[in-house]
């Protein structure tokens, strides 16, 4: 799993809590290990494996209440954009799995692909990516984001006025 905030937004501990054995002392600042729950072969059947179908087969809520799979956080900080999230991620998957043709670089096979992260929000460093034939329309995810956030809500204006 590949969080796009390994460690949520951190929390400060408001009074002395005993989890376990352990007390955490008011005022501390806690962290809470998304990446890793990602990575527990506890929870997870071959973790470090790409398999979108694992999904299919259980049934978790993204909203907070299976601590499994918490990528939008959890409790009175989660993600409050987590219903737009929702529905934009498979939006914008799809525009650009249908607008562009992927291709790798010339001469780099999917198996040497760099998929390294690095710490920090949102990961994926490799650059071996290249869209043809539009290769010059690549834009920072934000500005596509942006585009797409209008053409979904020109489409949604459009739908409604045709219906
Ligand atoms: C796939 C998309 C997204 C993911 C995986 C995601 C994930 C997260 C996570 C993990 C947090 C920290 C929650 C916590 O610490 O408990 C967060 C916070 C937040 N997210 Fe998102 N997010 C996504 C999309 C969005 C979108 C589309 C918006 C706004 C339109 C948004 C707005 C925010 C805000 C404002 C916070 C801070 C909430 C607070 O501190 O109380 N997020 N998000």
């Amino acid at each position: 799993m590949h969080p796009p905030a390994p460690f949520l937004i951190p929390r400060r501990v408001d009074q002395d809590v005993k989890l376990f054995d352990y007390i955490i002392p008011k005022g501390s600042l806690v962290l809470v290990n998304v990446w890793a729950i990602g990575r527990d072969s506890t929870f997870w059947e071959e973790p470090l494996v790409f398999k979108p179908e694992r999904f299919q087969s259980i049934e978790l809520d993204v909203g907070g209440k299976d601590f499994d799979l918490i990528s939008f956080g959890v409790g009175r900080r989660i993600c409050p954009g987590l219903p737009l999230a929702l529905r934009m991620v498979p939006v914008m998957l799809g525009s650009m799995l249908n607008s562009f043709n992927w291709k790798l670089q010339a001469g780099i096979e999917s198996k040497n692909l760099n998929m390294d992260e690095k710490f920090g929000f949102n990961h994926t460093q490799s650059s071996s990516f290249t869209c043809y034939p539009i290769s010059s329309l690549i834009l920072p995810i934000g500005q596509q984001i942006l585009i797409l956030t209008r053409v979904y809500i020109k489409s949604y204006i459009w739908h409604s006025l045709l219906v």
